[in-house]
């Protein structure tokens, strides 16, 4: 039997509405796209709507309003379908602290009733292998650290071929190097050809490992697209080095620079978006105002940059 084909789109959502009991608009009018073959980047603060949003892509609850299709069919409809061919990995992965990683992996496998006990141990082993816990195997879980914890839970996730994993938030809590592992694993996946969506309130996650992201804030979309799209449609900032950081914020301000700020010998600011000044035109005012300029020069715009531009607010990661 020929594997199901999996459609251009791979999660087509539209108008997505979740009101919970109490009044609450978690999600509001969402719709998204995701490109097969793209690691895709849901990005929002704590409370933005994001694990709303996944428990209505998996079926896990009902939206109030709107649709959302999974590798081309209709959820929560084709939920016994299309499931088996995502892998998902939600708040944590439910493991057994007493059991060995190796055994946890067993047990998730013959917990799949599709799954051929003849070949379990030898699918077990390559999970293992692939989430970089062959050494570690035997040890209990508990005895793992969160980031392995975590990469067991990606290996249960990844017992059978999936088409598309879904992480929610799956470096939370990790430290840089259990952030490190996860990131490289999530490039390996899509270089095998997984389309894989993964949460996240770390903006700096999303534009190193995603090709494509959504940017949530208060149950709305504000953005989605290419990564170096939303980038490039960030305005830069302008820095200024200089030990004069008073007369060079007024020269630039002046000379139409906004949101000034100063933090130690550096002025950074935003370019007027209508009109920019020449840069090379700041510069010789700066010097001409008597500014003697150490470096200065353009910063690239960050995800960072597109949110504050959206919502006119910084990115609160506390929430
Ligand atoms: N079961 C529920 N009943 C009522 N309100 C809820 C429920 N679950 C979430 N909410 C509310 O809905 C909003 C969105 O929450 P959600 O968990 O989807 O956001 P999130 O972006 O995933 O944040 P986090 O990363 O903190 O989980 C929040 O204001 C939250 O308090």
């Amino acid at each position: 039997m020929q594997p199901p084909s999996v459609p251009d789109t791979v999660v087509e959502v539209r108008g997505l509405t979740k009101r919970y009991r109490g009044g609450q608009l978690a999600v509001d009018g969402l719709d998204l796209d995701v490109p097969r073959g793209s690691v895709f980047g849901f990005l929002g603060p704590n409370g933005s709507g994001k694990t709303t949003t996944i428990r209505m892509l998996l079926g896990l609850i009902e939206p109030s309003a709107g649709s959302a299709r999974l590798l081309g069919e209709s959820m929560p409809a084709a939920a016994r379908e299309v499931l088996p061919r995502v892998g998902a990995l939600i708040e944590g992965p439910a493991l057994y602290g007493f059991l060995s990683g190796r055994d946890n992996l067993l047990r998730f496998d013959a917990a799949d009733p599709t799954a051929d006990p003849q070949t379990r141990a030898a699918r077990v082993g390559e999970a293992l292998e692939r989430v970089g816990l062959t050494a570690a195997a035997r040890r209990k879980a508990r005895t793992y650290s969160l980031g392995m914890k975590q990469r067991l839970g990606l290996a249960a996730a990844l017992l059978r071929p999936r088409d598309l994993l879904v992480l929610d938030e799956p470096t939370n809590g990790l430290d840089p190097q259990g952030m490190r592992e996860i990131r490289s694993l999530v490039r390996e996946l899509s270089d095998d050809g997984t389309t894989v969506f993964l949460s996240s309130h770390l903006l700096d996650e999303i534009e190193q490992v995603c090709t494509h992201a959504a940017v949530m804030s208060r149950g709305r979309l504000l953005a989605q697209g290419a990564v170096d799209e939303l980038v490039a449609g960030a305005r830069g900032r302008l820095v200024v080095t200089t030990a004069d950081t008073g007369n060079a914020a007024r020269v630039l301000r002046e000379h139409g620079v906004t949101g000034l700020t100063v933090v130690g010998d550096r002025v950074t600011g935003e370019l007027p978006a209508a009109e920019a000044p020449d840069p090379a035109d700041l510069n010789a005012a700066l010097v001409r105002s008597g500014v003697r300029v150490r470096a200065f020069g353009t910063e690239h715009g960050s995800l960072e940059d597109v949110f504050v531009a959206l919502t006119g607010e910084g990115f609160d990661v506390a929430g």
